[in-house]
């Protein structure tokens, strides 16, 4: 029988602890989908995984958790490309004490529509075969 590889997002994993949880979800075996806004670090961070685990294992797409029509697009994105996400990681956040507004939407109404698009995807009664949301807060939120 031919093995599944399952797939994961990590949402703001350019860089810091987002591409810490993609490294490490790849060296468990997963396919990770690395949603940021900062396309030229997502794309090097991307090409950095994909030389160290293995082509195609790690894929850049350009979100902006901020903008949900982006997020809904790319999180179809991934599904179209794999079939199924096992694991969503809702990391992508900031800290801005002169602008709590942007903070609200990336910290709080990001991670809700992240979870959102997660819970549509793997939620058993609606056809989907379940999976992990993790949440990486902060004292910012
Ligand atoms: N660094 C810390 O000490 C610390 C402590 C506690 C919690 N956290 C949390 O960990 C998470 C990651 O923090 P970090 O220190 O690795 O941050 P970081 O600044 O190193 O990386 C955050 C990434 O998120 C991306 N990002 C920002 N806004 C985005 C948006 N609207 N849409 C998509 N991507 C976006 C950035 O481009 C960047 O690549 C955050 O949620 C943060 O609140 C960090
Ligand atoms: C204040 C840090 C944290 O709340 C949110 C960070 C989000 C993104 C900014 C990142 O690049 C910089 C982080 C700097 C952290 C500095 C100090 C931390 O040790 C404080 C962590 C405590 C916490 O937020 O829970």
């Amino acid at each position: 029988m031919a093995s599944v590889v399952e797939a994961a997002i990590v949402t703001g994993a350019a860089q810091g602890i987002g591409k810490s949880i993609a490294t490490s979800l790849l060296k468990q075996g997963y396919k990770i989908f690395i949603f940021d806004l900062d396309s030229n670090l997502g794309q090097a961070t991307a090409k950095d995984l994909c030389q160290k685990f293995g082509e195609s294992k790690a894929t850049f797409i350009k979100c902006d958790v901020t903008d949900k029509e982006q997020f809904i697009g790319a999180f179809n994105e991934a599904v179209k490309t794999c079939g199924h996400i096992s694991v969503m990681v809702n990391n992508a956040g900031i800290a801005d004490e002169f602008n709590f507004e942007k903070c609200i939407a990336v910290n709080l109404i990001g991670v809700i529509q992240g979870c959102n698009l997660a819970i549509d995807h793997m939620r058993k009664d609606k056809g989907g075969i379940g999976g992990t949301i993790v949440n990486v807060a902060s004292m910012a939120g």
